[in-house]
């Protein structure tokens, strides 16, 4: 497992690929591309206590709509994703959206429409054969979705020009605009900070903070109504240290299992179970295979998150991987959903943060259960396909602890 993070990886071309953006390129355009990304969403809060209120707020619309099935069976999908799509687009536009606004709903739609489909068997058989699966129908699926969603954005890019105030960015958008405009009037041409980068750089982020966060949590309660005797376990551990006072990111020192039961949600959904193609940047020898540069590499994670060498239950979902004998958390080097390395996930600390404060509030204030006549058994674990792995269409009762 050591050995793998010697290899330096570099994403090579891909479907979804046009080369541009902070995840489907490489070289000086990923490295400015991400460099700025960074340094900008910590700017515009992430990490930090803007976004912990940001996240906070999201909760309370959230919560508001699981109030209004009343404990009767829905699928939780569109509502979380909404709230931790959200997140994303207080940082990159500087604004949150109403959950009935279409121009959002169908944006978030769309997106997570587009990660399933570049997950399926025929787009998976191009990435690998491109020369004979180009005529796939997926691939103009895809592109139709990102046409659109290119033009959505579009339009919301041009009032964002319309309104910029370079003083006073109000997220990551603009603070790309203001470098764009600052480098024309000092008539620099050859810089990446060019719209083709905005334009993918904004999907992208769109994209990878939305959909993985928002499928965890998913994954994290139906976990939760699978097993109720976890369930009460973070319940117990809820009402102890917090209450009913507002969750914040510190209790988390103070909260073991919580934070046990979201290492292992995340590590048994393994939702990326291939992280992104790479390609080798040197020839390099792997455990005893010789791997030429330029070679395509998939780093499969599920080799790691499911090593039977690390993990003592490793296809069972066991919160106890991540505690020690009396009860406190522990930290594993085989836990790695954000993959490792030069290409590490840019959002970990976002994410992480995000899964705490949702998981926990909703826990503080509802109970999930299989829905009547559905059994604890019943709940199916088998993952729907996709580019990111879901949890196969279901319904939960969120019932009220107040
Ligand atoms: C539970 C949530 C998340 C998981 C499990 C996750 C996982 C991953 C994985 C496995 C990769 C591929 C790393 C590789 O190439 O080997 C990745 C890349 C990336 N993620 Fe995440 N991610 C999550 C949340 C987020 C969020 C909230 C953001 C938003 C800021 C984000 C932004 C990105 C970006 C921009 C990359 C590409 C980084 C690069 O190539 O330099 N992710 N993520």
């Amino acid at each position: 497992m050591k050995k793998q993070l010697l290899l330096d990886y570099l994403p090579i071309a891909h479907e979804l690929n046009k080369g541009h953006g902070v995840l489907w390129s490489n070289g000086d355009s990923w490295k400015e591309m991400r460099r700025f990304a960074l340094t900008n969403l910590r700017d515009f809060g992430m990490g930090k206590r803007a976004c912990e209120d940001k996240i906070i707020e999201e909760c309370d619309y959230l919560i508001e709509v699981f109030k209004k099935h009343k404990g009767e069976a829905f699928d939780t999908t569109q509502s979380v994703n909404y709230a931790v799509s959200n997140i994303i687009c207080s940082i990159v536009y500087g604004n949150r959206f109403d959950y009935h606004d279409p121009r959002f709903t169908s944006m978030v739609d769309t997106t997570n429409k587009r990660i399933q489909l570049s997950g399926s068997p025929s787009i998976q058989m191009y990435n690998f054969f491109p020369w004979i699966f180009q005529w796939v129908g997926n691939r103009r699926e895809i592109h139709k979705i990102t046409t659109f969603n290119k033009q959505q954005n579009l339009e919301l890019f041009s009032h964002l020009k319309e309104t910029l105030n370079p003083q006073m960015c109000r997220g990551f958008a603009d603070a790309f605009l203001a470098k764009k405009q600052n480098l024309e009037e000092s008539e620099v041409t050859n810089s990446y900070f060019h719209d083709d980068n905005l334009m993918e750089t904004v999907l992208n982020l769109f994209a990878a903070g939305t959909d993985t966060t928002a499928t965890t949590l998913r994954w994290a309660l139906l976990l939760m109504a699978k097993y109720p005797k976890i369930q009460d376990q973070v319940h117990e551990e809820v009402n102890r240290v917090i209450g009913s006072r507002q969750v914040q990111v510190e209790d988390r020192r103070n909260m073991p299992f919580t934070d046990a039961v979201i290492h292992e949600t995340q590590r048994l959904a393994n939702i990326v179970p291939m992280a992104l193609p790479h390609k080798a940047s040197q020839d390099v020898t792997f455990q005893g295979y010789f791997i030429k540069k330029g070679t395509t590499v998939y780093p499969l994670l599920t080799s790691v998150l499911y090593d039977e060498s690390e993990w003592e239950k490793p296809n069972t979902f066991h919160p106890a991987h991540f505690l020690d004998k009396d009860g406190k958390f522990v930290k594993r080097d085989a836990f790695m959903p954000f993959s490792a390395g030069r290409r590490i996930c840019l959002g970990e600390g976002l994410a992480r943060m995000e899964l705490f404060i949702f998981f926990t509030t909703i826990m503080q204030r509802f109970r999930f259960t299989p829905p009547p006549g559905v059994s604890e058994d019943d709940l199916d674990l088998t993952p729907r396909v996709g580019f990111t792995l879901n949890p196969s269409p279901h319904e939960l009762c969120a019932v009220s602890c107040e």
